[in-house]
């Protein structure tokens, strides 16, 4: 059994992952929120689960290296010194960053990659997710894998290629450009669709969230296979074998 310790504890995602990780019959090592002593919690965890803020991540990942326990990063809106800082403790520890802990999505990007492969730069790709009125960072960090996923199928650099935020005159769209748009409202968990746009015809591969139980589930399991692996960084994609 494991004893995990959850980073933003009495947020959304906190509260689901505490369910889940009684649900998988595995121990609570306790939480830490704003303003309470990480280090602590690491210190009596076999493993971190941050769902809370990219201004958290530094001390979390501190925490981590010092008590020499893996830590699973859900956590969306990272930057760049966010990721230089997760390498940095990839080198000590294993952590696992992703933008989605589900199952779905994570075979969504697998698809999503080949397509981009096969499929010529006269495919246009768009990127189009929805989120709850709460969200705060746009576009979803769904998005962004998703973006990578279709970025590394075409063998292109995805910051080089990124289309967000388009509004008034925006010219033409650029050839083999990746396009985001982002909605907000109501209380959706999580909707994206990749949509590639050809002459006369378009695919259009999708996945919908129905709770944040699917979330929770799939970061439970990735906690439970980061204990023992080496340290590195892990990806979702690590955890399924893919
Ligand atoms: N990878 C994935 O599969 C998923 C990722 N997410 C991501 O997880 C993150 C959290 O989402 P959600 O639960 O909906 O957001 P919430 O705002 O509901 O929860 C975040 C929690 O973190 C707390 N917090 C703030 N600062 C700190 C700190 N320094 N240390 C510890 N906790 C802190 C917040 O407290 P306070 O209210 O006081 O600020 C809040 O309770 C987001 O980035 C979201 O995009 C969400 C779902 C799935
Ligand atoms: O904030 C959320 O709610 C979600 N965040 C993640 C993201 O940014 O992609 C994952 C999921 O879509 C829900």
């Amino acid at each position: 059994m494991a004893a995990i310790g959850i980073v933003g504890s009495a947020g959304r995602m906190g509260q689901a992952l505490a369910a889940a990780i009684d649900e998988a019959g595995e121990t609570r090592a306790g939480g830490a929120d704003r303003g309470d002593d990480v280090g602590a919690l690491a210190g009596k965890a076999d493993a971190l689960v941050d769902f809370s803020t990219p201004g958290a991540l530094a001390d979390t990942l501190d925490a981590c290296v010092k008590a020499g326990i893996p830590l699973l990063i859900g956590t969306t809106g990272l930057s760049a010194d966010n990721h230089a800082a997760i390498d940095a403790a990839a080198r000590t520890i294993p952590v696992l960053q992703t933008g989605n802990t589900s199952l779905g999505v994570t075979m969504l990007a697998a698809l999503v990659e080949q397509a981009a492969a096969r499929l010529g730069d006269d495919w246009d790709i768009e990127i189009v997710e929805m989120h709850h009125r709460m969200k705060v960072d746009a576009p979803s960090g769904t998005a962004i894998l998703l973006g990578e996923a279709a970025a590394r199928g075409r063998g292109i650099d995805l910051a080089a290629h990124t289309e967000s935020g388009r509004d008034c005159h925006t010219g033409a769209r650029a050839t083999g450009a990746i396009g985001f748009a982002a909605l907000r409202g109501g209380t959706v968990a999580g909707e994206h669709s990749v949509i590639l746009a050809g002459e006369q015809e378009r695919i259009t591969i999708s996945h919908s969230a129905e709770n944040r139980a699917i979330f929770a589930r799939g970061a439970v399991k990735g906690a439970k296979w980061l204990i023992g692996q080496p340290a590195g960084r892990y990806t979702m994609n690590d955890l399924l074998g893919l």
